[in-house]
């Protein structure tokens, strides 16, 4: 199953209300479980490091069994049509395990994750928060279901 996990509850509305729709629009083709973890702690009272450490041991738990795919603006970047290969391609040799979208909390990623990730994916070189980036990554899985699947949507 593909697995969206982030750090920090979505709390915005008007994210929550796009992530609601396009979970429920990629439901046709696929079930996508959205994996919310709390934040980790009082980002003023604790140091930088230990903070994101706290974030990768949370995070660290869902690796095995699975892909892991960590997002962030400073990784390879790709067109919606090569994002669907990529896709496709992973799915079908990732029989049986998780595809993981690993989705940073207000700091980033742990310096420790990075050569445990098996992709570094950017959705462009501006910084989003993890918010957007959950809905951005929704958009475009919504997008690659619909060119896998030969349905008008991306032109
Ligand atoms: C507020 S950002 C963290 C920014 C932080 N300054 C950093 O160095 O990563 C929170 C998370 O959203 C995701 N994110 C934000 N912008 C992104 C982008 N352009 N591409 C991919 N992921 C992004 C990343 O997972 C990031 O860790």
């Amino acid at each position: 199953m593909t697995r969206i996990i982030v750090i920090g509850p979505l709390k915005s509305p008007h994210i929550i209300d796009g992530v609601k729709q396009y979970l429920k629009w990629i439901k046709k083709f696929e079930k996508i479980e959205l994996i919310q973890l709390p934040l980790s702690g009082d980002l003023n009272k604790t140091p930088p490091s230990i903070y994101k450490d706290k974030d990768f041991k949370k995070f660290e738990k869902y690796f095995p069994e699975s892909f892991n795919v960590l997002l962030d603006e400073r990784g390879e970047q790709m067109d919606s049509i090569k994002f669907s290969e990529f896709y496709d391609r992973t799915k079908s040799r990732s029989q049986g395990k998780h595809i993981n979208f690993i989705v940073g909390g207000p700091l980033g990623h742990s310096d420790k994750i990075y050569n445990k990730a098996d992709y570094i994916l950017s959705l462009s070189k501006l910084t989003f928060t993890h918010e957007f980036a959950v809905l951005i990554l929704l958009e475009q899985l919504f997008r690659v279901n619909k060119i896998l699947h030969n349905e008008t949507y991306h032109y």
